[in-house]
C-alpha cells in the first residue's frame, strides 16, 4: 500500500529491512528513489535519530559512481526518511547466499569497486565503519564487469563518523559488525580509514572462502580473534592476491594499504584471476569434527551459548532475513516481526572461550580433499583454529555499540584464568 512521506515522496513497497529501518521503493519529483524509513520506535531515540541525520550529512557531500547517492532527508511527523538513489539489483550478502563463494575474478572486481568508493569517502574525510556484504549493492541494470560481476555500490554510511570529529565517538563504544571489526577498534582506538580496509579485506576473503576469517561462535570470541589470531591462508588463489588480502588484514593499521592503492592493485590482479573457478575448499576443524550447527552449539555451551542465542534470537525468528550474515550483537536488526528492543546484555566469555574454546571457534580453510588437522587422517598435530559454523541469524546486520571499555576488558581477560567468572558486559545501541 502506497504511503506518503513528506509532501514530495511516496513509498510503494518494501525493498528490504535493516537494523535501523525499512527501505522502500519510492517515487519522488525526479523519479524512482529508495526511501530508508527509520523505525518509528527509534525515531524518538535522540541518539539514533542523530545517527540517521548523520548518515545523510555524511553522504550528501559524497558524489561518486561507486557510492549510493543520498538526495534528501525528510522529517514528517514521526517519520524520518533518507531519500537515496535507487539501486536496482540485490545486495552482496544475498548473492553470496545464493552462490556461497564467488569466482575470484568477480570477487576481486567487486572488492575493487568498493575500494574505489572507500577512496572517495576517505578523501572526503569520512570513514564508513560498517563495510560488509549487506552494505554493498549490486547494480543489475548496468553492464556486467569482470567475471560477470555487476557494478558494486557502497551504501549505508549510517555509522560513518567524520575522521576529524573524535568528540562524536565515545572511547568506550564500538560501532560496527563483529566479523568485520578491525583489531584496533576492539582495542578501543579511534577508527581511522584503515578500519575500512580491514573490513573490505574481510569481505573479499569471505567472497572467496564462503566465510569470514575470524567469524564463528560467540560474538565476544570473534572480537578477541581479530586481536589475537592470524588469518589462515586461502588455498587456490594467486600468491599476489593472497599477499594483498594478508596485508590488508594486518593487525597494525599502518601496515594496511590505503584505499586508492588497494583499488589499483585489485584491478591489476584481474587478469591473473580471470577464469579461476570458485574455490573448492572445506572449512577446517582442529579436532576433526564436522562443522557444528548453532543450535547444537547453544545447547552444549552453557551460559555464553545461551547469551549468544538470546542475542541472536530475534534474528533467528525472522523468516524474511537472510539465513546467514554477520552476527549481530543487539536485538532489533531483524525482520518485520522481530523484537525491536535495541538494548540487550550478554556475558563476556571467559579467557578459555576467548582463546578459542567451546565458544571461541573460528574457521580455517583447507583445499578440498586435504585431510583435516587432528583427524584420523592427519595426526600431525599442526594447530589450526577449531571451527564452527557461524550462528545462523535471520537478520540484516546491525549497528553495534559495545558499552564497555573493551580494550581494558581484553587486557584483563588476558590475565584471567579460565576458571575465573567473567564480568558482565552490556551491549547496547546507545
Ligand atoms: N539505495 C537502495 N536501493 C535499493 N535497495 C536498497 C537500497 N538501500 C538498501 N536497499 C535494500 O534494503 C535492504 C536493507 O538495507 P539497510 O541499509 O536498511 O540494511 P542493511 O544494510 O541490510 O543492514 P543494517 O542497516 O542493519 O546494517 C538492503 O539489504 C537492500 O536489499
Amino acid at each position: 500500500m502506497a504511503r506518503k512521506i513528506g509532501s514530495r515522496y511516496t513509498a510503494h513497497r518494501i525493498l528490504g529491512r535493516g537494523s535501523a529501518g525499512t527501505v522502500w521503493l519510492g517515487e519522488g519529483p525526479d523519479g524512482p528513489v529508495a526511501l530508508k524509513l527509520l523505525r518509528e520506535d527509534l525515531a524518538s531515540d535522540q541518539d539514533l535519530a542523530e545517527r540517521f541525520v548523520q548518515e545523510r550529512s555524511a553522504l550528501l557531500g559524497l558524489d561518486h559512481p561507486r557510492i549510493v547517492g543520498v538526495h534528501d532527508l525528510v522529517v514528517d511527523g514521526n517519520d524520518l526518511a533518507l531519500v537515496m538513489q535507487l539501486v536496482r539489483g540485490t545486495d552482496l550478502r544475498t548473492r553470496l547466499e545464493h552462490e556461497r563463494r564467488l569466482a575470484p575474478e568477480a570477487a576481486v572486481a567487486i572488492a575493487a569497486d568498493v575500494a574505489e568508493a572507500l577512496a572517495a569517502a576517505h578523501a572526503a574525510g569520512i570513514v564508513h565503519r560498517d563495510v560488509k556484504p549487506e552494505n554493498v549493492l549490486l547494480d543489475a541494470l548496468s553492464m556486467e564487469g569482470p567475471g560477470g560481476a555487476p557494478p558494486a555500490l557502497l551504501t549505508d554510511f549510517g555509522v560513518a563518523k567524520l575522521i576529524d570529529s573524535p568528540s562524536r565517538t565515545r572511547a568506550t563504544s564500538i560501532i560496527g559488525t563483529p566479523d568485520y571489526l578491525a583489531p584496533e577498534i576492539v582495542e578501543g582506538l579511534p577508527p581511522r580509514a584503515a578500519v575500512d580496509i580491514y573490513a573490505l579485506a574481510t569481505v573479499l576473503y569471505e567472497l572467496l572462502a564462503g566465510f569470514t576469517p575470524f567469524g564463528g561462535g560467540h560474538p565476544g570470541a570473534v572480537l578477541r580473534r581479530h586481536v589475537t589470531e592470524s588469518v589462515a591462508p586461502l588455498p587456490g588463489i594467486p600468491d599476489e592476491l593472497w599477499q594483498l588480502i594478508h596485508q590488508c588484514l594486518a593487525k597494525a593499521p599502518a601496515s594496511r594499504l590505503r584505499a586508492p592503492e588497494l583499488a589499483a592493485r585489485l584491478r591489476e590482479l584481474l587478469p591473473a584471476v580471470a577464469g579461476i573457478p570458485p574455490l573448492d575448499i572445506d572449512e577446517q576443524s582442529e579436532d576433526g569434527y564436522e562443522a557444528e550447527q548453532p543450535d547444537a552449539a547453544a545447547e552444549r555451551s552453557g551460559a555464553a551459548g545461551a547469551d549468544a542465542a538470546a542475542v541472536t534470537g530475534a534474528h533467528a525468528a525472522s523468516a524474511e532475513g537472510p539465513p546467514a550474515g554477520a552476527v549481530p550483537l543487539v536485538h532489533g536488526g531483524a525482520g518485520p516481526d522481530a523484537n525491536r528492543d535495541t538494548h540487550t546484555s550478554m556475558r563476556v566469555p571467559g579467557a578459555d572461550e576467548l582463546a578459542g574454546g567451546a565458544h571461541g571457534t573460528a574457521r580455517a580453510p583447507r583445499a578440498s580433499g586435504e585431510p583435516r588437522a587432528g583427524s584420523a587422517r592427519n595426526r600431525s598435530g599442526v594447530p589450526v583454529p577449531v571451527q564452527r559454523r557461524r550462528l545462523k541469524v535471520g537478520a540484516a546486520a546491525v549497528l553495534v555499540a559495545l558499552v564497555v571499555a573493551v580494550g581494558g576488558w581484553l587486557a584483563s581477560s588476558d590475565e584471567e584464568t579460565g576458571s575465573q567468572p567473567s564480568p558482565a558486559a552490556e551491549y547496547s545501541s546507545r
